[in-house]
Parts: structure tokens; sequence; C-alpha cells
């Protein structure tokens, strides 16, 4: 069995419409009978244009909503159907990396103290020698000198911020990393090194990861397999070279033919 395996997994939502003379209840399917499985330590591309579903897929995937209707396997467990209390404390196995690294670091809480808050989810009694050490390596993984833990998010640049964020990710030990959108706020220089730093966890720890982004350059560099979303479902589904090479749904090939570069070298 897959490591995660996803089954017409279903996330709709309620929403009013119609005129205060007739108004009616419309559900919204955003995430519409989705099925993929992930391997341990591969990187699934997942993308779609604005509104498809791919925030909802993860949100639900991650634990954070409830789906309406399928199931979500890990170890041979159907998350779906665990009861709320049991969900809360899974949400550790799954963590985010979000497109704005500034807005997504608090602030006020210099690196060491923003680090060893997400340890300490995972080993609360984690402490002293040892709570720096974890922290030092953590630093050390994503390519951030150590000496800097007493800094504030302010004081790095934006490459340095998102390598912050994605240790932080890292500290609670997740099964699953969601990164959504993860360098499209920064400068093109950076987002090689961002995406070479992900690479490189990918084959040091066996990060598995879901890759969500618009930009499909991005998504042939690093992902293993894509998936295609339109409309709440999966159109399509390969390999990232085949599925470029030879798209074989019409909207992929509408979103391939929407990029003129990647069209031309593909
Ligand atoms: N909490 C909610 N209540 C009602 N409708 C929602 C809610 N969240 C999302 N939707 C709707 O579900 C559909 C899918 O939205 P979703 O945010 O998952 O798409 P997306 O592909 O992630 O878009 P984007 O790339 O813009 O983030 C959209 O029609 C959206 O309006």
């Amino acid at each position: 069995m897959a490591y995660l395996e996803i089954r017409e997994l279903q996330t709709h939502f309620k929403k009013r419409a119609g005129s205060i003379f007739s108004p009616h209840v419309e559900t919204i399917k955003a995430v519409d009978g989705v099925s993929l499985s992930i391997e341990k330590g591969e990187i699934l591309g997942l993308v779609g244009e604005s509104g498809c579903g791919k925030s909802t897929l993860s949100r639900t995937v991650m634990q954070l909503l409830r789906p309406t209707a399928g199931s979500i396997i890990m170890n041979g467990e159907d998350l779906a159907k665990l009861p709320s209390s049991e969900v809360r404390k899974r949400r550790l196995d799954f963590q985010m990396i979000f497109q704005d690294p500034y807005a997504s670091l608090n602030p006020r809480m210099t690196i060491f103290a923003t680090l060893a808050e997400a340890i300490k989810q995972r080993h609360p009694n984690v402490g002293g020698a040892d709570l720096s050490a974890r922290v030092a390596k953590l630093m050390e993984t994503v390519g951030l000198d150590p000496r800097f833990q007493k800094k504030y998010p302010h004081e790095f640049s934006g490459g340095q911020r998102q390598r912050i964020a994605i240790a932080r990710a890292l500290a609670p030990e997740p099964k699953l990393v969601i990164a959504d959108e993860p360098v499209s706020a920064l400068d093109v220089s950076i987002q090689s090194q961002i995406l070479n730093l992900l690479k490189k966890l990918r084959a040091e720890l066996g990060l598995t990861m879901i890759f969500i982004t618009h930009d499909l350059g991005v998504v042939r560099y690093l992902a293993d397999r894509i998936v295609v979303m339109y409309k709440g479902k999966i159109v399509e589904e390969g390999e990232a070279e085949a599925l470029f090479a030879n798209p074989q749904n019409a909207y992929t090939k509408k979103l391939l033919a929407a990029i003129p570069k990647l069209a031309a070298t593909a």
C-alpha cells in the first residue's frame, strides 16, 4: 500500500444563494471525488487554475477540514474516520510551507524561539542543551548559520526567511509537508536555491511533499509526478516529464499552451 492513499475524497461547502425572496443553499464541490497516492520520499506536484480546489484538498489532507466523503489512509489507518479528538493529535504529522515566509513567521520571536516551540510540539520535554543542539542542527539542515539563532525574522532576506519557515515545518518531524507556492514570492535567483534545498531535503531526509503551484516550470523541475486539478477533480496524472512531453487531457494541454516559454521547450 502507498505511503498516503486518498480515495474518492469529497469536500463540499454549503453556501447560501439566491435572493431574499427565493433563498436556497448551494453546494460547492471544491473537492469532488479525488483519488491519488503518494510514496514515501516522493514530491507530488499539484497544479490547476485558481479555484480548482488545490487548497481545499490540502487542507482536508492536513486534517484542517473534515471531508464530506472518502478516505485518507496513512499507515493503514483511515484519518477521515478518526474522531475529532484524535484528529487534533494527527495534525502535527502534516506541516505547511506558505508562499509568504514573512507573514507566516512571528515577527516578535527569535529564530531560536520559533524553532524551539515547533520542536517542543513533538518533544515537549526536550530542553537545555538538547534543545539548543536540535535548533542548531535544524538551521544547518536548511543552510542557515546557527550563530544567527538570536535574530528576528526581519533581519533576514526573503530566501533566508523561507529557509526558516522550512526549518519550522521540519521541526515537528512531519510525515508529509505541503508546500503552497513556496517560491512564488521570491526573486528568480533565490527561487532555484530554495527548490534545490527542497530537493536536498528529499534526498537526505526522505521528505514526502505535495507541492502546490501555478508555475509549471517550477513543478517540472521539482516534482516526480504531477496531478492536474480542474473543478474539484483530477483530470490528469503522470510522471512529470511524460506529462509535459505528451499531455493527454484537453485542459492540461491548455494549461501548458498558456505558458509559451514552456510549451516551446516541452
Ligand atoms: N470555506 C469555504 N466556504 C465556501 N466555499 C469555499 C471555501 N473554501 C473554498 N471554497 C470554494 O471552493 C472552491 C475551491 O477553492 P480552493 O481555495 O480550494 O481553490 P484553489 O485551487 O486552492 O485556488 P487558489 O489557487 O486561488 O488558492 C472555490 O470555488 C472556492 O470559492
